[in-house]
């Protein structure tokens, strides 16, 4: 039997996912066995593979996350594309197969789609029913503006809830898809899409207005900071915060942990901005094949792609973790089966994504973009510990991540 090593970074209801994938592959045929290993959060699995792959023992299979898509189209030689892997297989790789915000962010400045789209996910907005019931709110109004969030938080907070509102991916959240959501720039050449001059815009007065706005939360106890990454999640799957901006992968482990009613809706925003809301950037991840593995590997990485391509398995995803329905296919299943209308929300992470894109709201995807995501973090940080101000902060993140992706052009 050929093994063929999987790196990822799901945890909790996604992790499980991910086993029973690999087992539901694994038990389908003899041939081939994946493993899959959880290496850390996104940004630490990406560098690990990195070094592996130098060090001689990558992993068949990498997950990285939409944030280190620009670095590994770049990255020529350590990665094989996924069409070439499917063809040499004798299997058929078509990108139309997708939706077209799927195609949009993975096809290369060459036309090709390079990695294998797997998890995308987009920000929705994730509210705990029980509190809002206990507030003297109506469970079933969630906030749709940000005026209206910071209402609900006060009443959120007067009624005893230690957090109103958290988000987790502050950076992905407050700042990328908040970008494209009110149809502006985060960056300039769409977003990056135009090519590797494009450089941040990201102090916008409308992203001082929003960042300011979110520093007058925390100073009151509205918002409340619980950290980078995926850490807020926690903080509401256990019932304490009661608003929280995430990924729609939330509801994976939100089935599996809330002992609360929840409700998703849209992501927030400012109803006097032309244009808003538009729609909602990519995130999520796609599976990169590394480089260097014998011929019989590359046929079992291919014979798995393969078997998650089956709508059926595709539209089951979907509808267990909250990720995308990344084809057309899976998406009209779920559509067919009734899954939306019984299961209230899950549709919103669907429409956000499917509205017609703009050169501004396309998508974001920067060479160094991990170091400009911790950028985005630190600078922030720092205007909640009311260290700085929006604007001093805004400023620093286009001036450090200016940087970051100057030296990215010059590399490449
Ligand atoms: O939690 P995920 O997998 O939807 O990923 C979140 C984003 O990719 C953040 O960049």
């Amino acid at each position: 039997q050929t093994e063929i090593q999987w790196w990822h970074s799901m945890t909790g209801g996604l992790n499980d996912w991910v086993l029973d994938l690999a087992n539901g592959f694994n038990s389908s045929q003899t041939e081939y066995k994946i493993v899959p290993t959880y290496k850390g959060t996104y940004d630490e699995t990406m560098p690990a593979a990195v070094a592996a792959f130098r060090a001689g023992n990558a992993p068949h299979i990498l997950q990285v996350f939409e944030v280190g898509t620009a670095t590994m189209m770049a990255a020529k030689g350590a990665v094989v594309p996924v069409g070439k892997v499917l063809a040499d297989a004798g299997y058929k790789f078509d990108p139309k197969a997708y939706i077209p915000a799927v195609v949009g962010y993975y096809t290369a400045p060459n036309g090709q789609m390079l990695s294998f789209p797997f998890n995308s996910s987009t920000t929705v907005f994730n509210y705990n029913k029980d509190l809002f019931t206990k507030a003297g709110l109506d469970p079933n109004q969630p906030p749709k503006t940000w005026p209206e969030v910071v209402l609900a938080a006060a009443k959120l907070k007067a009624s005893g809830v230690a957090c109103p509102f958290t988000t987790s991916w502050q950076g992905w959240t407050q700042l990328e898809s908040f970008s494209t959501w009110h149809n502006t720039e985060f960056a300039s050449q769409g977003n990056g899409f135009g090519g590797t001059s494009a450089r941040l815009t990201v102090n916008s007065p409308l992203h001082v207005r929003h960042i300011e706005n979110l520093s007058n939360m925390a100073k009151q106890g509205l918002f409340v900071y619980r950290g980078r990454g995926n850490k807020a999640d926690a903080s509401f799957y256990s019932g304490e915060c009661a608003m929280a901006t995430a990924s729609s992968s939330t509801y994976a482990s939100i089935k599996k942990n809330a002992k609360f009613e929840f409700g998703i809706s849209t992501l927030p925003y400012y109803p006097d901005v032309a244009g808003a809301p538009q729609n909602t950037v990519i995130g999520g991840a796609s599976l990169w094949v590394m480089g260097g593995k014998k011929p019989a590997e590359y046929k079992g990485v291919a014979a798995f792609f393969n078997y998650l391509t089956n709508a059926e398995i595709q539209a089951k995803s979907h509808q267990r973790t909250g990720y995308l329905p990344i084809t057309l296919a899976s998406f009209e299943l779920t559509e067919k089966t009734g899954f939306y209308k019984e299961n209230p929300g899950t549709d919103v992470a669907v429409n956000q994504m499917i509205r017609k894109t703009t050169d501004k709201s396309r998508g974001i995807r920067l060479g160094n973009f991990i170091q400009v995501r911790a950028i985005e973090d630190e600078e922030l940080e720092q205007v909640w510990a009311g260290k700085k101000s929006a604007k001093e902060a805004l400023d620093a993140i286009v001036s450090r991540g200016n940087e970051q992706l100057e030296r990215f052009q010059k590399a490449n």
